[in-house]
């Protein structure tokens, strides 16, 4: 006999596939017209994958002689909920050891970013404390940052290294990573980011030159080796950081390695990171408060995700990413939360309330941007992103009579998020509050 499905859940009030067309991303348009079906069920095969989507009636019909490992009938609730695609999460840095909340005060009372940094503070800080730290602690904070993520509807979400800057915390790092991957439900898009600042008492050409001819040589090693997995590629190429020739040469050497790049750019001045980016074929890049007009076209005709991250924005009080102009240019934008020690935040509904206050996106934009867009950004949205048969079975349960409430009631998640399921499987129940 078959094996039972694993999960039915049905009667939902909305189910939000996000898209139906096996689409890898959602331009302006698309985005303003998300796939979503009043009354409808879902089915999750014992591998854990979408195997019908659609109108409950059908669904009833179709599956009413099969076994499930379990079923959730939406109609015996409360309030009759709304079913959502899992939030995917395109940019964080949550392995570190050391918070900066005395830094927060300072930016606070004035300083910027760059003055923390050149003091020795910010990136510097943070890589101090992380190197001092044993593994077994960054994989302990780590696990809990992600279980915070997942409940608030994150089920895949990008992590980066970046806190070591010489081989061997680069590699803890990295390490705490992979161990994150094969422990947690969450799914982990892995970024290698030695490039993230240039170490204290090097220049920009030893730095470079301790990446591309150590640091990558080792995680190719380790990657060959299936010891470690690492997806993309990142540099934070910014003006008294890595410049764009150094930033250049790091990202090819990535790509030449199978990486995906994937890299913070144009966040302070507008450094030409995009159109560079563009050139390379970056499948994303970050930040982009300071992008041009040409930088915006280059990644509109290259197909390179712009991943915008509304709480930098907001703490650091810089100018807003031109939301607008990208959508209005065919850019495919995505969004992250930057979870880092500067901009403290696990949560992607805030974020996509923030995109959408401060960075005038429609809420349907912010979800898909949220969704499939990011998915895109992160390589993965043949597989995540939407509910689509043969994806990850990855969603969300809100109680709530339409999804918009998980944008609208700005910290509001806690509450509305009664369910998160990753394939097929409930993560985290709101009722009953499981220890991840
Ligand atoms: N801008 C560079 N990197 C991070 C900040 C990391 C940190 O300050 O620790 C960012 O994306 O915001
Ligand atoms: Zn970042």
């Amino acid at each position: 006999m078959s094996r039972p499905y694993r999960l039915l859940v049905k009667n939902a009030k909305q189910l939000v596939l996000i898209c139906k067309n096996s689409e890898k991303y959602l331009t302006k348009d698309g985005m303003q017209n998300l796939c979503v079906i009043e009354n409808g069920s879902i089915v999750i095969g014992s591998d854990g994958l979408i195997k019908a989507v659609g109108p409950a009636e059908t669904i009833r019909a179709q599956y009413a002689e099969a076994l499930f490992d379990k079923v959730i009938d939406a109609a015996g609730m409360c309030v009759l909920p709304v079913l959502v695609s899992g939030l995917v999460d395109a940019h964080t840095h949550p392995v570190w050891a050391g918070d900066r909340v005395h830094e927060f005060a300072m930016k606070l009372a004035g300083a910027t970013y760059m003055d923390v940094h050149r003091a020795g503070g910010g990136i510097h800080f943070t890589v101090e404390h992380t190197q001092a730290a044993p593994a077994s602690d960054l994989l302990a904070s780590l696990r809990s940052r992600l279980v915070r993520m997942q409940r608030a509807g994150t089920t895949l979400a990008e992590c980066k290294s970046g806190y070591g800057l010489e081989l061997q915390t680069e590699l803890k790092m990295l390490e705490v990573i992979e161990e994150a991957r094969r422990s947690l439900p969450i799914n982990i898009s892995a970024t290698y980011c030695g490039a993230h600042a240039v170490p204290k008492g090097k220049t920009v050409v030893e730095a470079t030159e301790d990446i591309l001819r150590v640091q990558l040589p080792r995680l190719k090693e380790r990657m060959s080796a299936g010891t470690l997995r690492v997806d993309n590629i990142d540099v934070f190429c910014e003006q008294g950081v890595f410049d764009l020739s150094s930033s250049r040469s790091i990202l090819q050497a990535g790509k030449q390695m199978g990486l995906n790049i994937n890299f913070h750019g144009d966040e302070l001045h507008p450094m030409n990171s995009a159109q560079m980016g563009a050139e390379l074929g970056a499948l994303a890049i970050s930040h982009l408060e300071e992008v041009t007009d040409a930088g915006i076209a280059a990644m509109a005709k290259a197909k390179t995700a712009a991943v915008l991250l509304p709480t930098t924005a907001y703490i650091l009080r810089l100018p807003q990413p031109r939301a607008r102009d990208m959508l209005d240019a065919g850019v495919i934008v995505a969004l992250g939360s930057d979870f880092n020690p500067n901009a403290y935040c696990c949560s992607m509904p805030i974020v996509m309330h923030l995109a959408c206050v401060n960075m005038r996106m429609s809420m349907p934009e912010a979800l898909a941007a949220a969704t499939i867009n990011a998915a895109y950004a992160l390589g993965r949205s043949h597989t995540h992103g939407s509910l689509e048969v043969n994806k990850h079975g990855d969603l969300l349960l809100l109680n709530a009579t339409r999804w918009e409430h998980l944008i609208y009631q700005l910290g509001g998640h806690q509450e509305l998020i009664r369910y998160v399921i990753i394939k097929g499987d409930i993560v985290y129940d709101n009722n009953k509050i499981l220890d991840l």
